[in-house]
């Protein structure tokens, strides 16, 4: 992970239009949810394995699970059916052990963050990033990001509520790494090709 310009990941991509929107826009990541079946968005893997054919090799795909199997998570990392795997339930410490034994790819582990102790909580996660959230994720909530004043350690995903509107200020005041986008970008629950292009627009506009 390098520094420099604020990286957007666009989550949530369910339908093969979702594919041609991102190719167009061009986020850094794009996030598919796998096996979540109570989310609108969820993918089967054969439907991930098609959504991923199509994708941009200039995008990084990434599995977002919600306490998968490790086996699962592993077989489709180490297979290049994603290269990220994105922990948004309850996966812990050794949660993320076990799947260290079985891939050496790059893990998120996400945190609902309410107070000052899911921040302290978070800081000490051993995943190779950190994404804070409100809620279960996907739910187009933010959580406090005054709280943020309070986090030195780490770089981290910023995500929960982002809009092309509040990108520039989530950037310039709280400076993450990576912002998150879903709910915000979707028209009657679906994807929408104007929403995603603003936001990516308005994350490559800032300039710190
Ligand atoms: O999107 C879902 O339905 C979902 C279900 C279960 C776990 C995670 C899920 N989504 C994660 C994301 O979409 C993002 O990481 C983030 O939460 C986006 O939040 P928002 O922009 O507020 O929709």
């Amino acid at each position: 992970m390098t520094a420099g310009r604020t990286r957007i990941k666009i989550c949530g991509l369910s339908r093969m239009e979702d594919i041609g929107y991102a190719n167009e826009a061009l986020p850094d990541y794009c996030g598919f949810v796998i096996g979540v079946p109570s989310s609108r968005r969820n993918v089967t893997v054969e439907q991930l394995i098609s959504l991923k054919e199509r994708l941009s090799d200039r995008i990084c795909p990434v599995g977002v699970f919600v306490n998968a199997e490790q086996e699962l998570v592993a077989e489709l990392l180490n297979g290049g059916v994603i290269d990220i795997a994105q922990l948004h339930g309850r996966e812990d410490e050794i949660y993320i052990r076990r799947l260290r034994d079985l891939t050496d790819k790059p893990l998120i582990k996400a945190f609902s963050i309410q107070n000052l102790s899911d921040l302290e909580t978070a800081e000490k996660s051993s995943a190779d990033l950190v994404l804070l959230d409100h809620g279960k994720g996907g739910t187009g909530a933010s959580f406090e990001w005054e709280l943020l004043r309070h986090w030195k350690k780490r770089p981290y995903i910023l995500a929960g509520g982002l809009d092309a509107g509040n990108i520039p200020e989530a950037v310039s005041e709280y400076h993450p790494y990576a912002v998150d986008l879903s709910s915000s970008v979707e028209t009657g629950g679906k994807k929408d090709r104007e929403k995603i292009l603003a936001a990516v627009a308005a994350v490559r506009s800032i300039t710190i």
